[in-house]
């Protein structure tokens, strides 16, 4: 048996087409939305990240405030730049590409964005909304792995979830999204202190794996048929992306996002939602 392929790629292509209808019809009403990004230091994957973000605003018509600090700008300097982004009305949602550089408080520059504004969906308000089952935007990668998952029919009601790892972008969120009414998975959280990571594994109809570990999914870890996720992103000596999941499980999997081209442009796609729903929430 081969795994299906869960298309990060074509999913993303159509969501964009359906956003550049809408940026469209938002643009009649007088409204453009924009998407700032805060870029601090100089390390390649960052720089190619925020670089896609702009590529894909181009796409769907939406403006692009890019606003880059080298490595050594201090705290004051990052948080004057948000500063900026908060009080101008041309941008409309924005990011502060993480991580900043050592020394810096990521939260306290996190806390000073305007939450209304916030494109990630990262800020604690935001987070918080998301606990209190309040309206919210939805952190881009655990949502883009629900979106990924729907547009495929891979059936996430009742289903066994486990989540490997528990980073603020995507462990943290992803079994908040998960338990809502709307989506009633049952979620186990895994992480560097789970005795045996293997057990839960196999028990889980849907595996998002998160936690950053070069092929910590291995195929006799998977229940057949199961959809893996494969969201981590570690590199090789040469540079090329490695995941969380090992290749084989693509033999025992029913479903599995490949990496690159699975998540990370569902991510992307997700972000371009964000900015568009708080304009079009902003005419009404
Ligand atoms: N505030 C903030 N928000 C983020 O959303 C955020 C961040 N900080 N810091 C870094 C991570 C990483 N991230 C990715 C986005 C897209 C791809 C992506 O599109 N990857 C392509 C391949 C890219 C390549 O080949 O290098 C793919 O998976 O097909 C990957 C990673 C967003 N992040």
């Amino acid at each position: 048996m081969t795994a299906q392929i869960l298309d990060g790629k074509a999913t993303a292509a159509a969501i964009k087409s359906d956003l550049t209808v809408r940026v469209a019809a938002l643009k009649e009403k007088g409204v453009t939305p924009g998407l700032g990004t805060i870029l601090v230091g100089d390390d390649p994957g960052s720089q190619k990240y925020v670089a896609g973000k702009h590529r894909d605003c181009a796409q769907v018509g939406i403006a692009s405030i890019q606003r880059e600090l080298p490595a050594t700008a201090t705290q004051e300097e990052i948080e004057a730049v948000v500063r900026e982004l908060n009080a101008d009305p041309a941008c409309t949602g924005y990011i502060v590409q993480l991580p900043l550089p050592r020394g810096i408080d990521e939260n306290r520059v996190l806390e000073l964005m305007d939450p209304d504004k916030d494109a990630d969906g990262l800020h604690p308000m935001n987070l918080g909304r998301l606990v209190l089952n309040e309206p919210a935007p939805l952190p881009c990668t655990p949502n883009g792995v629900l979106t990924l998952l729907r547009a495929h029919g891979v059936e996430i009601k009742g289903a066994e979830v486990v989540v490997v790892g528990r980073g603020v972008t995507i462990g943290r969120p992803m079994p908040l999204l998960l338990t809502r009414r709307s989506e009633n998975a049952t979620v186990t959280q895994c992480h560097t202190g789970t005795r045996d990571l293997s057990a839960h594994l196999r028990r889980a109809d849907i595996i998002v794996a998160a936690a950053g570990s070069a092929h910590l999914v291995r195929p006799e870890d998977v229940k057949p048929g199961a959809a893996v996720l494969d969201v981590g992103v570690s590199r090789s000596a040469e540079g090329k992306i490695v995941g969380d999941v090992h290749p084989g499980v693509a033999e025992v999997a029913g479903w599995i996002s490949p990496n690159p081209g699975g998540v990370g442009p569902m991510t992307r796609a997700q972000l371009l939602v964000n900015v568009v729903e708080a304009a079009e929430r902003s005419v009404g």
